[in-house]
């Protein structure tokens, strides 16, 4: 449930209207579309999610299969955009790799009129897993990989790209679940920059590139990386509690936990975490999984903070196989749904957003002499 809150960082604040999403409004917190975050993660699939935001409903099951063989067959990435990740160093960010990816497929395959934005988003969606598992892959493992695998599902695709292998089908489940839960969460800062963008009437890739940007800080999408740095390094469930007890008396933030939003819990946190716990038992080592529990019920304790999504994503995505670094890009494979429909909304109803700001530099004086300053 939210409180009322106001402040810095137009926080409580509305700034604009959406269709899309609710965000601490409904009983449990999350709705896309007036669906249920838990109702949606247990019942369908990320592509189900991305039609569902892009085109407004549910798709019936020809409109899914339909769906699930256009995305398949834009899997491929043209040879310059290829050249261009071959460029990039292995210790570049991979939110870099994600944001010139993006912005060198706009410069090859423009968008040329808005009419193009649905098939200019689907080739995005399609295309993102294969940008930042070739550039992974080519720069870290020296190999250049087929992007075009026959998976029906994106998160297995990007699965299968990264480890050169069909996934389980527990890891292709909660693949399908965290893009599911990443998806979209309404006037969110990445979101907003791509509004903020889309009101000026530029394209989608710019909209698209510049949300990016916003997502890769850590006090955005990059927290759940922060999240597993953090965990990594926890020995035990004592260990735990002691660091966070330093951390906190030296007033440092705890990433993965807070939210601009929500005030007692994140929807979203129970859900991957029941899957973190899942993935714990298979992998036959759970102090992850444990220590990060800990974490938990110690930031409640102390101070009334609760997990965010990001956090349990770490454990999750660690079990998984998956490195540390590709964390927000996979965020970005996802929430790439919920920035184009809010581009699409932007654009249906478009005023351009251009808010005021206080004032609070010198009185009106003149330029002095440059031999008396
Ligand atoms: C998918 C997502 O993007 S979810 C967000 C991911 N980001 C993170 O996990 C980063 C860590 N969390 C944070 O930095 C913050 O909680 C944010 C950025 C998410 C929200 O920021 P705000 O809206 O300013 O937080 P809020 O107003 O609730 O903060 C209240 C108090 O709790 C403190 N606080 C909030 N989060 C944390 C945290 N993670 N660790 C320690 N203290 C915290 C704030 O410093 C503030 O203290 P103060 O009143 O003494 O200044
Ligand atoms: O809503 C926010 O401020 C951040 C967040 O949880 C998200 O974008 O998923």
């Amino acid at each position: 449930m939210t409180k009322a809150i106001g402040g810095a960082g137009l926080r409580g604040q509305s700034a604009g209207s959406t269709a899309l999403c609710t965000v601490g409004q409904s009983g449990t917190g999350l709705t896309y579309r007036g669906y249920d975050i838990a109702e949606l993660a247990d019942k369908v699939s990320f592509e189900e999610v991305a039609y569902l935001l892009l085109k407004g409903e549910l798709p019936n099951s020809e409109q899914l299969a339909n769906y699930r063989t256009k995305l398949k067959g834009l899997r491929g990435l043209p040879q310059p955009l290829k050249t261009v990740l071959e460029q990039i160093p292995a210790d570049a960010h991979p939110m870099d790799v994600m944001r010139t990816g993006a912005s060198m497929l706009g410069n090859l395959e423009p968008e040329a009129t808005f009419a193009d934005q649905y098939e200019k988003t689907d080739r995005l969606l399609a295309a993102f897993p294969s940008i930042i598992c070739y550039w992974y892959r080519y720069s870290h493992d020296g190999v250049r990989i087929h992007t075009e695998t026959d998976d029906d599902q994106i998160g297995a695709h990007f699965l299968h790209l990264l480890h050169d292998k069909k996934p389980s089908e527990l890891h292709a489940k909660v693949m399908d679940v965290s893009l599911i839960l990443y998806a979209e969460h309404e006037f969110n800062a990445s979101t907003f920059t791509a509004r903020v963008c889309a009101s000026t009437l530029s394209d989608l890739v710019s909209c698209v590139t510049g949300a990016i940007g916003s997502l890769r800080g850590p006090l955005h999408g990059g927290a759940n990386e922060a999240a597993m740095e953090l965990i990594e390094e926890l020995r035990d469930e004592q260990h735990a509690r002691a660091t966070l007890a330093y951390k906190l008396e030296h007033k440092e933030k705890i990433m993965g936990f807070g939210h601009a939003i929500y005030r007692e819990s994140d929807p979203r946190n129970g859900i991957i975490k029941g899957w973190s716990e899942k993935l714990a038992a298979e992998f036959g080592d759970d102090r992850l999984y444990r220590v990060s529990v800990a974490c938990e019920s110690f930031m409640w304790e102390q101070k009334k903070l609760f997990c965010n999504a990001d956090f349990f994503h770490a454990s999750a995505y660690h079990y998984m196989g998956i490195p540390t670094k590709l964390f927000t890009p996979i965020f970005v494979c996802s929430r790439l749904t919920g920035w184009a429909a809010h581009v699409f909304e932007q654009r249906a109803n478009n005023r351009i957003i251009r808010p005021s700001a206080d004032y609070t530099g010198p009185e009106p004086r003149s330029v002095p002499d440059i031999s008396e300053r």
